[in-house]
Order: C-alpha cells, then structure tokens, then sequence
C-alpha cells in the first residue's frame, strides 16, 4: 500500500554539536557563545538602495557543518564578510568564536580560516611558500607551521606538489591549496565561499569530501557558502537566504519535511481517466513519458486519489520531498531560474528527480 510521505508541522530544530561545548545560544540571547560557535543577530547591511542583509539571525553550532544556500546576489558574500570581520554591519551583533567580530575583530580573526570566492593565492610562488608565508603572518612558529603544511598538505591529497608554482596548477588544484592555507593557523571555524564554484563535477565532489573529512575528523566549524542546492544534502543545517533574508534554517531532512513537496506520478490507463485527472488537479503537469505528476497537498490526499482513480490506473509512484522542492516552496521560484507557473513548477520539482517509493 502506498503511503504518502508525511508531512510535519513544523521542522524541530535538530542540534547536533560535535566540538567542544556544545551548548546552543539562540539569535538574541543575552549567553556568550560558545568557543567554535556563531551567533549573528539582526544583521544589517546596505549598500546604497541595496538591502543586502535584512536582520538576518542565526546559530551555528561547534562543530557544524553548516551551509548558507541562496542564489546569486542573496547576501551570502556579504554575509561571510561580515562574520569574518572583513565588512562592517549596518547594524546588528555577530559573535565569532565567541568574539564580537567589530570590538575583538583582531582576536575573532585569529581563530578563523577564510577561502574566499575570488582566487587570492600568489601565484609566483610555490605551494609550500604561499602556505609558509600565511603561517608566518598568523605568527605560527617554524617546526609547528612546518607539521602542519606537511599535515595539510596531506588532507588536500597535494603532499607531491609542494614545490610546484601556483600558477601551474589547475583551479581544483589551486582550491585545494586554498584549503589547506586556511588551516596552517590554529583555526576553530573555516568559513568557505563557494568553494566548488567555476570547478568541474570531480573536483567539486572532491572539495566536498574535503569539507566532511574536516568536520568529521577534526574539531572544526565550518560553514559554506553555495548556490548549488545539490551539495548541501550532506550538510548539518541549512540556512536558506534570498533577497538578504533568511527564509528557513534546519537540517535538510527537516526542510524537506516542513517545506518540501511530494509528488505522485501515474500512468493513467486511458485517455478519458488522463483528461478527468487534469481536470481535477489544476497544478498536475505531464512529464516526458506521458505520465501525470501531481502534487500532494497533505495526508490523505493518495488514498483519496486511489479510491477514484486506482482501477484506471497502470502505475504509481510517490517522489519524495527534494530540496529543491523546498527552496521553490519558500520563494516562489528555482534557485536559478524564473518564477514557474504552477504547471511548471509541479514539473520542475518532479524534474529534481526524489527518490521513487512504491
Ligand atoms: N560593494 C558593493 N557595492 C554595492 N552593492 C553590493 C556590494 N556588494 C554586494 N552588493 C549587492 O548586495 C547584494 C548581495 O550581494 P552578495 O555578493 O552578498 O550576494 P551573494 O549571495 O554572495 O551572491 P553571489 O553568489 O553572486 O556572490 C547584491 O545585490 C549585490 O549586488
């Protein structure tokens, strides 16, 4: 029997804290945050008639990793620079690591590591000369910055091009290295901003390995940045930021079942069943195969479909929820596209492709 993925009222807050502490500070609270952790309240940010931050608040965790999804021009850059002490807030607090990024901005920067969006290694200089002039500019010592270039080195798999130019290397390559740079310092939270973008299919999987290993292995925070709402599936929390707001912030199964859209896939028998069908769903679509796609409003609605519908129909399939599904649930449109009409926007989310339950 088919049973419709249910859907919850409201996505409880699962905090998962892997770093020391651990304890949660919520946007607002008056408790410091933990060391390893943020907290950003009512963050705002103008550039000229440009709100690109509206109060925006969120927690992260020690320990998290956690992504900021939005597509291009959401405030996500902004909002990196902000929290690594880069650019001044219009208003609003940020504490880094328990720091406050504006009165102890030099101390908050001590313990974070920062791959920016633009390339900014030098690149007439070798591998291992960019990683020892960082280590020298955060004041690392010898025999210690030496261990952790070899270290880093090793986690980003570039051991054997530690002497090679930087301007020889592929932007994969040029990547990693960035990585491993933002590590030689005695860093609590990695901060990444669209580390994956420009990069080809294997080398943004391969970043992502990266990233996991770093959290799963170390004691490290890390938080990216992406418009590639396939990456952040793996992800411990997932704020979701467009137009500089922050729309929803939760772990991905939560997101999925809070804001996500199911679907139901079925291949009518004959002509007459398809045209009563779409009919009576205005928002079902037809995919390529010919089969009808209709979303599924709440509980109940397959048994009901069945019960008039089942002995003219060949097959069924439920689509689970995808993120991408929740992105367009929460503003009305794809992360890259334009606003769908509703026929559409039935089809992309069966397009994203969830997984098929019998
Ligand atoms: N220095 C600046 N001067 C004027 N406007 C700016 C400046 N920096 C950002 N903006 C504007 O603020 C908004 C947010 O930009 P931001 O770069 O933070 O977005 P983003 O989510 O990082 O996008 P992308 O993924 O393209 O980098 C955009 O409308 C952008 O044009």
């Amino acid at each position: 029997m088919l049973s419709p993925q249910s859907r919850f009222p409201s996505g409880e807050e699962e905090l998962r804290p892997r770093g020391a502490g651990g304890r949660h500070h919520l946007p607002g609270s008056r408790q410091p945050a933990v060391k390893g952790g943020i907290v950003a309240c009512d963050v705002g940010k103008r550039f000229g008639r440009t709100l690109a931050l509206d109060k925006v608040s969120l927690t992260v965790q020690p320990g998290q990793l956690f992504a900021l999804l939005g597509p291009n021009g959401a405030g996500k850059t902004t909002l990196v620079r902000i929290l690594t002490t880069l650019l001044r807030a219009d208003s609003g607090t940020v504490l880094v690591d328990g720091k406050d990024v504006v009165k102890q901005a030099q101390a908050a920067r001590a313990s974070i590591g920062v791959v920016f969006q633009e390339p900014s290694l030098d690149d007439r200089l070798t591998v291992g000369e960019n990683l020892d002039f960082h280590g020298r500019v955060y004041g690392v010592p010898g025999p210690l910055r030496r261990k952790r270039i070899h270290q880093m080195l090793d986690l980003v798999e570039l051991t054997d091009q530690h002497d090679r130019l930087v301007r020889t290397l592929s932007s994969g390559m040029k990547r990693r290295v960035e990585i491993a740079r933002a590590l030689i310092h005695d860093t609590a939270i990695l901060f990444m901003d669209e580390p994956t973008v420009g990069l080809d299919v294997q080398s943004r999987a391969r970043i992502w390995d990266y990233i996991a290993r770093l959290r799963d292995e170390r004691d490290l925070t890390v938080v990216v940045t992406t418009h590639y709402i396939e990456e952040v599936a793996g992800c411990d929390r997932v704020c979701i930021i467009d137009q500089g707001k922050v729309l929803a912030a939760d772990t991905p199964a939560a997101l999925r079942r809070r804001y996500g859209q199911v679907l139901l896939r079925v291949t009518p028998r004959d002509e007459e069943t398809r045209a009563q069908i779409l009919a009576l769903v205005p928002d079902a679509a037809l995919d390529s195969q010919g089969s009808i796609i209709l979303p599924v409003p709440e509980e109940g609605f397959v048994d009901r479909f069945l019960a008039r519908f089942g002995p003219h129909i060949i097959t069924m399939h439920l689509d689970e929820a995808t993120l991408e599904s929740v992105f367009l649930s929460l503003t009305g449109r794809e992360i890259r596209e334009r606003a769908p009409s509703p026929r559409e926007r039935t089809y992309a989310f069966a397009q994203q492709g969830g997984e098929h339950t019998r």
